[in-house]
C-alpha cells in the first residue's frame, strides 16, 4: 500500500443524472440509445427495475447496484413491506446480471437495514437506504479519482507531453452515480490542468467504448477511438503511459473480472512495459470469491456478436446483420485477469497491490 498524499478535493457534476427518485419513481438515463439519444425511462415497478438493469438501459457496476436498491424501494410500494415481497424484490434483481458484485452488495446492504425493521417502517427506510448507496457511490468516485490522479500526476512529472492513457469499455459517469472509477482520475488530471490524452477502444460487442468516447467528447478530454485490436500494437509502440479500466468484481486474491478484452490489454501492457491499473470502489470487491475461477462470467445472447445497431442515414437507429442467423456464437461478457498482470488497484481508500487488499479492507477480509 502507498503512503496516501495531502488530496485536492474536486466533486464531480454529472452531466446528467444517472439515476434519481422523482416521487414515486425512479429516473434512469437509458444508455441503449447513447451515444445517439439522451432519453429518460421511468421506473414505476421492480419489473421496470429489472429490465432496466438485465437491458442495460443502465449498466456499469456501481450503477447497477445502486438501481437494485432503487428497485427494492419500488417492489415495497406496489407490493408491500411483508418479508414474502422483500425477499422476492431481492431475488427477482439479484438475478438480473451474476457477474458485477455491486448488485449483490447492494441487495445485501438494503436487506441488513430493511429486515429487521417493523413493516410500516420499511418503505421510507428502503427509499432513504436507497438514495445513501447513490450519494455514497459519487462521493467514492471523487476519492478514487483523487488517488488514481497521484499517477497521473507521477507521469506527468517524469516526462513532457499530455499523460496518454489507455482505457477500455466505460467506466465513467455514465457506469456510477458519480465522476465514474477509471475516468475519475481522468477526469481530475483535467480539473488539475494535467494533460491528458486518452485511447478508448471500442469494446465489442456492446460497444461501450463509444459510451466513453461521448463523455470525453463532452468533457472536451482529447481522445481517439481505436478499434479493440490495435490496443496490442499501440501499447508495443510506446504510444501508452498508462492502461486503467474498471472492474465488475474482484476476488480476495486480487483477481479482476471486467468487460471481456481487458485481459488482453492487461497481457499486452505486461508485455510493453506499461503499468495496468483498475480503478473499483469497496462495492466491487469479492473476498468471498478466493480468485478469478469463483468469479460467474455472464454469458450473452448472441444477437449481440450477430447484430450491430447505429445511426442509419436517416437519422433513426438501425440494426444490421453481420453474422447469419444461426451462426454459432460465444458470448461472454466478461474476463478475468490475473492479479499478476495489475500493477495497482486504486479505490476510495487508495493505492494496493492487487494481492494485498486486505491491507486496505481489513473489516471486509476477515
Ligand atoms: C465503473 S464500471 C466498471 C465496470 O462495470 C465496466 O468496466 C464494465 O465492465 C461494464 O460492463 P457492462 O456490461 O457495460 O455493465
Amino acid at each position: 500500500m502507498t503512503a496516501q498524499p495531502a488530496l485536492t478535493h474536486h466533486t464531480f457534476i454529472q452531466p446528467i443524472p444517472t439515476l434519481r427518485r422523482e416521487g414515486d419513481s425512479v429516473l434512469v438515463l437509458d444508455q441503449t440509445l447513447l451515444p445517439f439519444r439522451t432519453e429518460t425511462r421511468t421506473l414505476h415497478t421492480l419489473a421496470d427495475a429489472a429490465h432496466a438493469i438485465r437491458s442495460m438501459q443502465v449498466r456499469g457496476a456501481p450503477l447497477i447496484g445502486a438501481t437494485a436498491a432503487y428497485g427494492v424501494a419500488l417492489a415495497l410500494l406496489h407490493e408491500g413491506s411483508e418479508d414474502a415481497a422483500l425477499a422476492r424484490a431481492l431475488q427477482v434483481l439479484g438475478a438480473t446480471r451474476p457477474t458485477a458484485v455491486n448488485l449483490h452488495w447492494a441487495l445485501a446492504r438494503m436487506e441488513r437495514r430493511l429486515r429487521p425493521l417493523p413493516r410500516a417502517e420499511r418503505l421510507d427506510a428502503a427509499w432513504t437506504e436507497a438514495e445513501a448507496i447513490r450519494t455514497d457511490d459519487a462521493a467514492t468516485c471523487d476519492a478514487i479519482g483523487r488517488h488514481g490522479l497521484a499517477i497521473i500526476e507521477a507521469i506527468a512529472a517524469r516526462r513532457p507531453g499530455p499523460v496518454r492513457l489507455m482505457t477500455h469499455c466505460n467506466a465513467g459517469w455514465l457506469a456510477t452515480c458519480g465522476a465514474g472509477t477509471a475516468l475519475a482520475p481522468i477526469y481530475a488530471a483535467q480539473a488539475a490542468g494535467i494533460a491528458v490524452e486518452v485511447f478508448v477502444s471500442e469494446t465489442r460487442p456492446r460497444n461501450q467504448g463509444l459510451l466513453t468516447e461521448w463523455e470525453l467528447r463532452a468533457a472536451d478530454v482529447p481522445h481517439t477511438l481505436i478499434a479493440d485490436n490495435a490496443a496490442g500494437l499501440l501499447l508495443m509502440q510506446g504510444e501508452v503511459d498508462m492502461v486503467i479500466t474498471g472492474a465488475d468484481r474482484i476476488a480476495a486474491n486480487g483477481d479482476t473480472a471486467n468487460k471481456v478484452g481487458t485481459y488482453l490489454k492487461a497481457l499486452a501492457a505486461q508485455a510493453a512495459g506499461v503499468p495496468f491499473y483498475i480503478a473499483a470502489p469497496h462495492s466491487t470487491l469479492d473476498f468471498a470469491c478466493p480468485d478469478g475461477r469463483a468469479i460467474p462470467i455472464e454469458d450473452r445472447g448472441a444477437d449481440e456478436v450477430c447484430l450491430l445497431r447505429g445511426l442509419a442515414d436517416n437519422g433513426t437507429l438501425a440494426e444490421v446483420r453481420l453474422a447469419p442467423t444461426g451462426t454459432r456464437v460465444a458470448n461472454p461478457a466478461f474476463d478475468i485477469t490475473p492479479a499478476a498482470l495489475i500493477s495497482g488497484i486504486i479505490t476510495e481508500r487508495g493505492i494496493t497491490a492487487a494481492g494485498e487488499l486486505a491491507t486496505l479492507y481489513p473489516e471486509a477480509a476477515r
